[in-house]
């Protein structure tokens, strides 16, 4: 089956339990490159299970997963691990800073693991951790940081190695209201800037639509919401308000 001509990744059909527990019935969806897809559902409906089953954690029990023209749903587990570490980023709500590095050196990691020369990956890193307001806190510890702050490191990690896709998991779900509008704002402002693709997972609707409209600049934060209910597709978020004309509406057309 040939992919939609501008999804980057798509995935028809997709079913996965737990232990006979179903997570995921059935569900298809193809993301555009370079946008941001809000996936959106009330806790237990399966975004978790859907961004892990994407990006090749999990392998579906039945359904499709295509990243561009590779099959990653028959990809062996050392090529799925391949495609996680050069194309893909995955921040969540509890992402682990190594304590015993420096707050650059952790956002350099992925770089140092993919053979980049230290240099390189120090100046990239330290480029990250500027872009996201860190930058004055390179030198210390993780444990000198506040908590927004070590989120905007480990968003700095993710991105250090410019991937395809950032898989983003509830990723502001530990901090405050401000903090987490601050943090998505600065997360979608940086990958918008290069190009990168977003899934970002949320239970908070209406959080994502405060950041948006907060956003003086206007680089909005999600372009669609896609809603899911008991591992299945909603035609609409299925949590907070669905504001009149807005990408909840794109969501509900979706030709996936
Ligand atoms: N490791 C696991 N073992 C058993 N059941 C699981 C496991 N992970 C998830 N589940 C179950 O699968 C269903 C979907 O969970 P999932 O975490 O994907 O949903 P979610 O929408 O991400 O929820 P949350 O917002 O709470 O993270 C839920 O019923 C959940 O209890």
């Amino acid at each position: 089956m040939a992919a939609p001509p501008d999804d980057v990744l798509w995935a028809r059909g997709l079913h996965y339990a737990y232990d006979g527990s179903p997570a995921l019935q059935g569900v298809s969806i193809g993301v555009r490159e370079g946008e941001i897809l809000a996936v959106a559902g009330p806790r237990g409906s399966g975004k978790t299970t859907l961004l892990r089953c994407l990006s090749g954690q999990l392998l579906p029990l039945k359904g499709e997963v295509w990243f561009n023209s590779a099959p990653v749903h028959t990809l062996g587990r050392a090529a799925r691990e391949r495609l996680r570490l050069h194309r893909f980023g995955w921040i969540d709500s509890s992402p682990r800073l190594v304590p015993e590095l420096t707050v650059w050196e952790n956002a350099a990691l992925p770089l140092l693991l993919h053979g980049s020369g230290y240099r390189a990956a120090r100046s990239a890193a330290h480029a990250w951790l500027e872009r996201l307001d860190v930058g004055d806190c390179a030198s210390r510890p993780p444990s000198a940081l506040l908590q927004a702050q070590r989120q905007r490191v480990a968003v700095a990690r993710a991105l250090v190695h410019s991937p395809t896709v950032l898989f983003a998991d509830e990723p502001t779900a530990p901090l405050h209201q401000n903090d987490r509008a601050q943090v998505l704002r600065a997360l979608s402002a940086a990958a918008r800037s290069h190009g990168i693709t977003v899934l970002l997972a949320s239970h908070d609707f209406t959080l994502d639509q405060a950041a948006r409209t907060a956003d003086a600049t206007g680089a909005a934060l999600a372009d669609r919401i896609v809603g899911l209910t008991d591992g299945r597709r909603a035609r609409t978020p299925a949590t907070g308000a669905v504001p009149a004309g807005s990408e909840s509406a794109a969501a509900c057309s979706l030709s996936v």
